[in-house]
């Protein structure tokens, strides 16, 4: 069947299919690799490419060399480089392959308002749990895991699967809990794991007083999708880390504001 016909070009119901399905992987995409780490190798790529096509091999055979190299292996540098990336993708696939069971496809495609709205409700409890916990001065370390890897929480963490609450994580974190030690993982709305060790960031650029609670806080969201919430036991004080990067002593509107963003 066509629609139109632009001097040889036609545009059918399956090329107008063909242009909606590869817009939406791309869109998916672009949301597994926003803000991480993977954007920007991404980007590295992308200029590496660009620079390929646009340097002259006749005249700069040296860097043109180099570069046909990089590009050559581009694919296989692809799968491996965002290997994390493609793995999530497939699950993310394979996970909301049932229709009947799982009405996810159409709240992930178009229900995004839906979620938003649902958001300070769903965040509330972790927030007032933070209170509690500054409060009291009790050291803690929330994990917000956008993707929970099982391989990588599991092995050092006790596994909970509970609903979020105030209570529960004020219990946790209390320092005669059995739990306490280590990060809790909050992921697919649920708490996932208790006393997780995580691994520590080795940045030499951090304020003196961050002991190994705010290293562990910024270690688990450099290589991995992941933000975390760090108390601390010392001062009440409350911190956000992100990408490797951290935000100190924040009030609770800001920490409201991040989690609606990221979790
Ligand atoms: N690898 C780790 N993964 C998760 N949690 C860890 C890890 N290492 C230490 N912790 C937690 O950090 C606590 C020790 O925190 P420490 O006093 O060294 O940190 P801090 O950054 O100075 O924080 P605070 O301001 O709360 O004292 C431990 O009791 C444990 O709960």
């Amino acid at each position: 069947m066509h629609w139109f016909d632009f001097s040889g070009f036609k545009i059918t119901v399956f090329s107008v299919l063909d242009v909606l399905l590869l817009a939406i992987i791309i869109y998916q995409l672009y949301n597994l690799i926003r803000g991480t780490i993977a954007a920007n190798i991404f980007i590295g790529l992308a200029l590496i490419y660009l620079l390929y096509y646009i340097v002259p091999a006749s005249k700069m055979p040296l860097l043109a060399g180099i570069l046909k190299k990089v590009a050559d292996v581009g694919i296989i540098a692809v799968i491996v480089l965002f290997q994390q990336e493609i793995r999530r993708f497939l699950l993310l696939v394979g996970k909301n392959a049932s229709l009947q069971r799982n009405k996810a496809w159409w709240k992930y495609f178009f229900g995004r308002a839906d979620v938003e709205k649902d958001n300070y409700a769903r965040i509330k409890p972790i927030v007032d749990a933070c209170k509690g916990l500054k409060q009291s001065r009790t050291g803690a370390l929330i994990v917000f895991a956008k993707y929970y890897d099982e391989q990588f929480y599991q092995n050092s963490c006790e596994v909970l699967d509970s609903k979020i609450s105030k209570r529960l994580l004020e219990s946790i974190f209390q320092k005669n809990s059995p739990l306490h030690d280590g990060a809790v993982v909050i992921s697919e709305n649920k708490i996932k794991a208790a006393s997780c060790i995580l691994p520590l960031t080795d940045k030499t650029d951090l304020p003196l007083q961050f002991g190994l609670r705010h290293r562990a806080g910024i270690g688990v969201t450099e290589n991995n999708e992941a933000t975390a919430i760090i108390v601390s036991e010392e001062t009440g004080e409350i911190s956000y880390a992100k990408q490797g990067r951290i935000k100190m002593n924040i009030g609770f509107a800001e920490l409201e504001k991040l989690l609606n963003k990221d979790f």
